[in-house]
């Protein structure tokens, strides 16, 4: 067998049952290759986050096995989640504080990494003295700025309005595609998960029941979201969605 690329996670015939007896997942088969975003969407209490949580090593698979190859791994949560007594910037900065990167380098690396997400004004300030949208800014370029080769993100973009939600949608499909990363992404959004990403995994009561390929390259134009074509994967993907529940 040769070995998985960095960036690789995959998921082989995993269950999982918690200690109460509830079982949250049976018979999970998936994969997330180098530089892939794979959606995972679904009802609530379907078993997305007890997915993330196996793929980010906080619990272990009853059954099945996973394997995640990844040198650096990153994780974006709905909650931003920000030191407050720091600036945007040593928010950032922390993850090359953490690893011991020289201060000037990890200067220069938070900094350009601000820059990426729009917020290289904002860099002196508090995360109390930011609104949401940038603080969830914040919270991806901490994310970015550890040149991921794989991230987790957990329905980032759940807690904030329409409008921002989109703009934070391009930004981050356009850091994709100029970092290829690969990423699996959780969202109840069935819009987002078709624009983001190149698979929706659509999940059942603990299983997937069905995946869509979408078929557009990165970066993907915002007005791509009010195309028929679109329309006509999101379409799919939401029957799909009916179906399962
Ligand atoms: N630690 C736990 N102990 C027992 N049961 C759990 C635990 N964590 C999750 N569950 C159960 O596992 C199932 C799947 O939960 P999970 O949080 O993965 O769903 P979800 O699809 O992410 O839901 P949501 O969209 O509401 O966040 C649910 O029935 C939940 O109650």
């Amino acid at each position: 067998m040769t070995p998985e690329s960095p960036g690789t996670l995959r998921l082989t015939g995993v269950s999982k049952t918690f200690e109460d007896g509830t079982t949250a997942l049976t018979g999970i088969d998936l994969t997330v290759a180098p530089g892939e975003l794979v959606t995972l969407v679904g009802p609530s209490g379907c078993g997305k986050t007890t997915i993330l949580r196996l793929a980010a090593g906080l619990i272990a698979p009853s059954e099945g096995e996973l394997t995640v190859t990844a040198d650096t791994t990153s994780f974006v949560f709905q909650d931003p989640t920000l030191l407050e007594w720091r600036t945007a910037l040593r928010n950032v900065e922390l993850v090359g504080e953490l690893r011991h990167v020289p201060r000037a380098e990890r200067r220069t690396r938070a900094l350009e990494v601000l820059d990426a997400v729009g917020l290289a004004d904002a860099a002196a300030k508090h995360p109390r003295q930011l609104s949401g949208g940038m603080r969830m800014r914040v919270s991806i370029a901490r994310a970015l700025v550890a040149q991921p080769d794989l991230a987790l993100f957990d329905e980032p973009f759940g807690a904030l309005d329409e409008i921002t939600r989109l703009s934070l949608q391009t930004l981050l499909q356009d850091l994709f595609a100029r970092a290829e990363f690969g990423a699996l992404f959780i969202t109840h959004s069935v819009n987002e998960a078709v624009y983001l990403s190149d698979r929706v995994l659509v999940m059942g009561q603990g299983r997937i029941a069905a995946e869509v390929a979408v078929p557009w390259p990165h970066p993907r134009p915002p007005e791509l979201r009010y195309s028929a074509e679109f329309a006509a994967v999101a379409g799919r993907v939401s029957a799909l969605l009916e179906e399962a529940s």
